[in-house]
């Protein structure tokens, strides 16, 4: 199937389509009776990471529910610090847990070389959704992703999520030069890892910058969008039309500058963003992607609709991607997604 053929990739490419396509981040998960049916067969979460059939059919599964014009990978952000070596674990009730980076012995302990071996079950995955989207459904494209640089950090100094990622901020601040060795690393391996994405089958790779917004402007600078552009620069020698999504999360009005700067061809806006604020202030050739509240679609109703619509309206006439503001949380009624489906596709 041609880009020309798939709405989501026309839209990621600047074209603005009406009703405009539409995916939701965190698509595949626990909301989802048939993931958690499958989940339980897997064992833990990177058992379920690491094993392209299931991996596989859990990506597909929202999608045929719900016809979104996009499937993302499942995996997670934390793959890439768990492919370099760093120990990794998921603790039911609290997230992931690593073996925190604090110092120079630390970093120089990752196995970045090992990366490659590590990560082929989830190109094996890749390489099977894009056969499974063939047959099921040849409109929808697929999404590689990885966590962005300053993101991924944040886990590997603080060994786990939760709060503000007081150590990786300090880090930041106090020893530049080690904080700077972590992100050049992470933009390597990151750049190798999209492009490997890439070759698999993805269509379009979007990087998550979920914690972008804690920092200063002058450190959202230099560890957000500098890095961001330098992955950019690297993917765009290797495949210079390839769609790329940037999401700074809770950039608020840098999302303008991060727009301008970094290079990527869309930007998702966080709930918290005004959707009108982003159509005046990002540049108009770069698609617009978001930004309904996760919590809008576990209440479901009037609420809901208004929303969903609001948004609709403020984005008419734009290159725009219906999505939400962040991932979907456990407590979403399937039905709700179903009727979010309905009122999107009438635009
Ligand atoms: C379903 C799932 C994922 N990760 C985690 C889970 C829950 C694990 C389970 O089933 O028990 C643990 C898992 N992994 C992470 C968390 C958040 C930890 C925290 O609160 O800080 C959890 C619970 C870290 C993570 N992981 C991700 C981000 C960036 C987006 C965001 O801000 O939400 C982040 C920050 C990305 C991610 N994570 C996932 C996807 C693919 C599925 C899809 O989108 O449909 C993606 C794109 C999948």
């Amino acid at each position: 199937m041609e880009n020309a053929s798939k709405p989501l990739l026309r839209a990621l490419s600047g074209e603005a389509l009406w009703p405009p396509p539409f995916w939701l981040m965190r698509q595949a998960g626990r909301y989802l009776p048939e993931y958690r049916e499958l989940r339980a067969q897997a064992g833990d979460f990177i058992s379920l990471c690491t094993n392209p059939a299931l991996a596989a059919e859990v990506t597909l599964q929202p999608l045929r529910r719900y016809g979104m014009d996009g499937a993302i990978l499942f995996s997670d952000i934390l793959m890439l610090p768990w492919a370099m070596g760093q120990g990794l674990r998921y603790a039911e009730g609290e997230g992931p847990l690593l073996d925190p980076i604090r110092d120079a012995e630390g970093l120089a302990a990752l196995r970045p070389q090992e990366m490659r071996a590590r990560i082929a079950p989830i190109l094996e995955t890749v390489a099977r959704v894009r056969e499974g989207l063939a047959q099921e459904a040849p409109k929808a494209a697929l999404i590689g992703f990885a966590g962005s640089p300053f993101t991924v950090a944040c886990y590997m100094v603080e060994g786990r999520g939760g709060g503000e990622f007081a150590h990786a901020r300090r880090m930041a601040h106090a020893d530049p030069a080690l904080f700077g060795k972590l992100i050049r690393l992470l933009v390597d391996g990151t750049v190798d890892y999209l492009l490997a994405q890439a070759e698999a089958g993805a269509e379009a790779l979007m990087l998550f910058d979920s914690w972008s917004g804690l920092l200063s402007p002058s450190q959202f600078r230099r560890w957000s969008i500098e890095p961001t552009n330098a992955i950019v620069r690297a993917i765009r020698k290797v495949r210079p039309d390839i769609p790329l999504i940037g999401f700074p999360r809770l950039a608020g009005p840098l999302l303008a500058e991060y727009a301008q700067r970094t290079g990527v061809g869309t930007v998702a806006m966080d709930t918290g963003m005004d959707p009108r604020w982003a159509a005046a202030n990002v540049p108009e050739g770069i698609t617009l992607q978001g930004n309904l509240d996760p919590q809008a679609v576990v209440a479901g109703g009037p609420s809901l609709e208004a929303e969903a619509r609001s948004i609709l309206a403020a984005m008419r006439g734009r290159p725009f991607v219906f999505n939400l503001g962040h991932g979907i949380v456990p407590p979403t009624p399937p039905e709700h997604v179903a009727a979010l489906a309905r009122i999107i596709r009438i635009g």
